[in-house]
């Protein structure tokens, strides 16, 4: 068993998961299982990082965890609750592709979580418009609440999803690729964007990625998974102090070892895969 929980009173904890899909015949299978006996717990305001090949079963273990789906064995707890159906109420998300409403503004995006959330239900309209425009200015969009998706690039309709995901404060948000879709120089001033946020508000963030460079840039903490079925193959602390500039980390010594010790760990688990295919 893969048990890592280096944590007290966490936020998160995932206890002895396996997971299986089903396959064509609607049995479980090694080659269905998805995640393989995973154990982990993550701090309140603590940043986790998952990293691991292609197709391993990281957006499975996220998906457990929001509640999308139920694990085959073992549980997920939210402070201390166990995950039982979709927990759009404890958790925040945020994906690769945006999701925004096309027919809302800017505005109405981000207002919409506190339209519907347990939070929203607490405040009046004239209170949500305020905390609105308060985040869309805090990501760099104060001018912008008016203009519809359509009329936004890409990494303002990413920053518009940063400020929604932010809107309901969950204290808990789980990130699949957030920065995935966003040119090179988009990404850079996004991730430094949310670190910004992040360091003030601390909330707990479990982030799958595939760049180490923004793995290493954001987390406390980096899980790397296995080959699938995902296990835990190692976990590192970053350690780098606060706050981290994106474009200074090539600079640092520290950067460099902990990148080639993730880069190392990630080349063992595609080996399989090149065997497989030749
Ligand atoms: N609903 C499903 N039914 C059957 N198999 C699935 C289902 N969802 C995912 N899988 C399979 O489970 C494995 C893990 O998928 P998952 O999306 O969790 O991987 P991942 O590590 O997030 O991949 P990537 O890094 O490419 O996004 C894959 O082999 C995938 O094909």
């Amino acid at each position: 068993m893969t048990n890592i929980s280096s944590t007290t009173d966490p936020r998160i904890r995932i206890e002895s998961v396996t997971h299986f899909f089903e396959d064509p015949d609607g049995n479980h299978t090694e080659a269905s299982k998805a995640v393989n006996d995973v154990s982990l717990s993550i701090a309140p305001g603590e940043f986790v990082s998952i990293i691991g090949p292609s197709g391993c079963g990281k957006t499975t273990l996220l998906n457990l965890l929001a509640g999308f789906i139920e694990p085959t064995e073992g549980g997920l707890f939210i402070d201390d609750t166990k995950v039982s159906g979709v927990q759009s109420d404890r958790v925040a998300f945020m994906f690769a592709r945006d999701n925004l409403l096309p027919w809302r503004t800017t505005l109405a995006n981000v207002m919409f979580p506190l339209e519907v959330g347990r939070t929203g239900s607490r405040l009046n309209s004239s209170a949500r418009k305020d905390r609105a425009e308060s985040l869309l200015s805090r990501v760099g969009l104060g001018g912008a609440e008016h203009k519809y998706p359509s009329e936004l690039s890409h990494g303002m309709r990413q920053r518009v999803s940063l400020a929604r995901t932010l809107a309901g404060n969950r204290g808990i948000i789980l990130m699949d690729e957030p920065f995935g879709a966003l040119d090179a120089q988009t990404r850079v001033q996004v991730q430094g964007e949310f670190a910004k946020i992040w360091e003030q508000d601390r909330p707990t963030v479990l982030m799958v990625t595939h760049d180490l460079t923004e793995a290493i840039a954001l987390s406390d903490r980096i899980v790397v998974m296995t080959h699938r079925p995902a296990a835990i193959k190692a976990i590192y602390e970053v350690g780098i102090p606060r706050p981290r500039d994106v474009l200074d980390l090539p600079s640092l010594p520290a950067f460099h070892e902990l990148y080639a010790k993730l880069w190392a760990d990630l080349r063992n688990e595609l080996e399989p895969e090149k065997e497989l295919s030749t």
